[in-house]
């Protein structure tokens, strides 16, 4: 597609920009020098650790000294560091690039982490060797770290080796391959778009406010930092010559606009052939691909889709943020509105009236890391199954991150997700939806967790808006009730016409967080007429 405008900036287009720029700079979204350079110092000092590493294997392997004199590995990064949207607190994505004679499974998964757990300033280091793209997960001086590993088929890695070239993929395993794909993306990224530094700050703010409004998360099927690069450096390319504020604008206009399933895709199939690109995501061929709802696809070997966790309640949650989105930067372009109401924070605690509560327990922080991480990862089937299992009379908001209770003992954290009826949907006298049935099955999907240990427990249970725990409030406090969203907002946008008859409740003794352990009772049946919004 041709770019759809190349009009240059006005200057009121100029000052909406320094406007942005100086609310995202107030928002602490910008790195202190001493931040940046502590980065700098850890990437530096991992360099170092994976180059000795290579030399020590080949002393173990018994290598001649010539060998070990050329063994070399080196560390790049990805992700948002490598695209400079990073903020104070981001992880730094990196990729450890390895010759042939140092292997996955020993070398780096068990050599490696041995050194690594002996370094001094290295802490919770996590090694996830079975995950689909296999990682080292540590923090480092306190900056949390994602170390991959890519074993290139040759003996030698040059410094000045360049990931970019296609040749270096030649006779790679998959998980290699996997590994590789975050680097070579991000610098596909970059080199596609028109304009780096508008690129940059319209994902600072896309991301900033993605997380305001409560869409910021890949694993709860909502979008996370490659598909906001993405979609962003898609509008880039569609409108050149435009400034961060205008791009914002119609990054709304457009996704307001798009029809989903249809793919965003940074270089058209008909390019990426004639450079020998295959498509590897293709819902004509694949019927998995055909069942992807809102696919933004990579812009690297292999081409796929990032986005596959987004699920109908998730797609329908971010098209109504993208429709409020739209609409406030409509008034923003009249000079009716300020950049403050787009990145006002979503009220989730506040949108609806009844909510599910998913405690996770376990008996140390190690556990609990490893539960915590695999249960995040069952939510969404949690989601899909509520939806599903009352013909989609019932619809889920899942919130993107957890709760802790500060005040509680143990390990434990909270996820919530809002309930709401259908919009429109027939109300029937005395209608209620029974998801024990659904709970139970997930719970049951949940305990096939290959390393579970005793201590390692959920609760599932339905709270209504006001037993809300205070934990879930900022400094555990209840803000008093704001004034009605901005319309668009889920909230005031799924109003429906007051059918507030005196509720009726399937869980006559309520519930208090307490009483979680109570969850395969009747409190999983929702009275319908309780399932409206605020
Ligand atoms: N679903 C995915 N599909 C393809 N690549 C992915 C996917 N998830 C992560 N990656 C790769 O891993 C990189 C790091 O992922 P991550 O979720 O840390 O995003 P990020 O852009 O670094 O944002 P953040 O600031 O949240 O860390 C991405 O830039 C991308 O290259
Ligand atoms: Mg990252």
């Amino acid at each position: 597609m041709e770019p759809l405008s190349t009009a240059g900036p006005t200057p009121a287009d100029l000052g909406r920009t320094r406007d942005l720029e100086k609310l995202l700079s107030n928002a602490g979204l910008n790195e202190s020098r001493e931040e940046a350079m502590k980065r700098e110092g850890v990437l530096g000092r991992l360099d170092q650790i994976v180059k000795s590493w290579v030399r020590q294997i080949c002393v173990n392997k018994g290598f001649s000294n010539e060998v070990v004199q050329e063994a070399n590995a080196k560390i790049f990064t990805f992700g948002s560091y490598r695209l400079g949207v990073h903020g104070p607190g981001s992880d730094i994505d990196t990729l450890c690039v390895g010759p042939s004679h140092a292997t996955r499974e020993e070398d780096f998964f068990v050599e490696l982490h041995n050194i690594l757990a002996e370094t001094e300033n290295v802490t919770e280091l996590n090694p996830v060797p079975e995950a689909h793209v296999p990682v080292m997960k540590f923090k480092f001086d306190g900056i949390s770290i994602d170390l991959l590993y890519a074993r290139l088929s040759s003996w030698t890695i040059p410094e000045d080796l360049d990931i970019s070239d296609e040749s270096i993929m030649q006779n790679l395993d998959e998980q290699s391959v996997l590994s590789l794909n975050g680097c070579r993306v991000t610098d596909q990224i970059l080199r596609l778009v028109p304009n780096i530094q508008h690129f940059r700050t319209t994902l600072r703010c896309m991301k900033y406010w993605a997380k305001r409004r409560g869409v910021y998360s890949n694993v709860t099927g909502f979008l996370g930092g490659i598909n906001w690069a993405l979609l962003v450096a898609r509008i880039c390319q569609l409108y050149p010559n435009a400034v961060p504020s205008t791009l914002v604008s119609r990054f709304f206009r457009v996704y307001t606009q798009w029809r989903w399933p249809n793919p965003v895709m940074l270089c058209p199939i008909e390019e990426r052939s004639s450079l020998g690109l295959l498509q590897v995501w293709d819902p004509r061929k694949n019927p998995r691909d055909k069942s992807h709802l809102m696919p933004i696809i990579t812009p690297a070997y292999p081409c796929m889709n990032s986005s596959y966790n987004v699920s109908t309640s998730t797609l329908r949650i971010m098209t109504q943020e993208f429709n409020r989105g739209n609409e406030v930067c409509e008034q923003l372009e009249m000079s009716r509105a300020t950049w403050d109401l787009l990145f006002e924070s979503f009220s989730f605690f506040e949108a609806y009236r009844n909510y599910l509560q998913i405690d996770v327990v376990a008996i140390d922080d190690c556990d609990h890391r490893c539960w915590k991480g695999w249960v995040e990862s069952r939510l969404r089937q949690l989601t899909l199954k509520v939806e599903k299992d009352t013909y989609g009379m019932l619809q889920c908001h899942p919130h993107p991150s957890d709760f802790v209770d500060m005040a509680r003992d143990g390990y434990h954290c909270a996820y919530f997700m809002g309930l709401q009826r259908k919009l429109g949907a027939p109300l029937h006298e005395g209608q209620q939806f029974d998801i024990r049935t659904t709970v139970e099955q997930f719970k049951l999907n949940v305990a096939a967790y290959t390393s579970w240990k005793p201590g390692m427990e959920i609760y599932v249970s339905h709270v209504r808006r006001k037993q809300i725990p205070l934990f879930v409030y900022p400094g555990g406090v209840k803000p008093a009730r704001p004034a009605r969203q901005h319309s668009g907002s889920p909230s005031s946008d799924s109003k429906q016409g007051d059918s507030r008859k005196r509720l009726t409740s399937a869980d006559p003794g309520g519930h208090c967080s307490k009483k979680i352990a109570s969850s395969s009772s009747s409190n999983q049946v929702v009275a319908a007429e309780e399932v409206e919004v605020s």
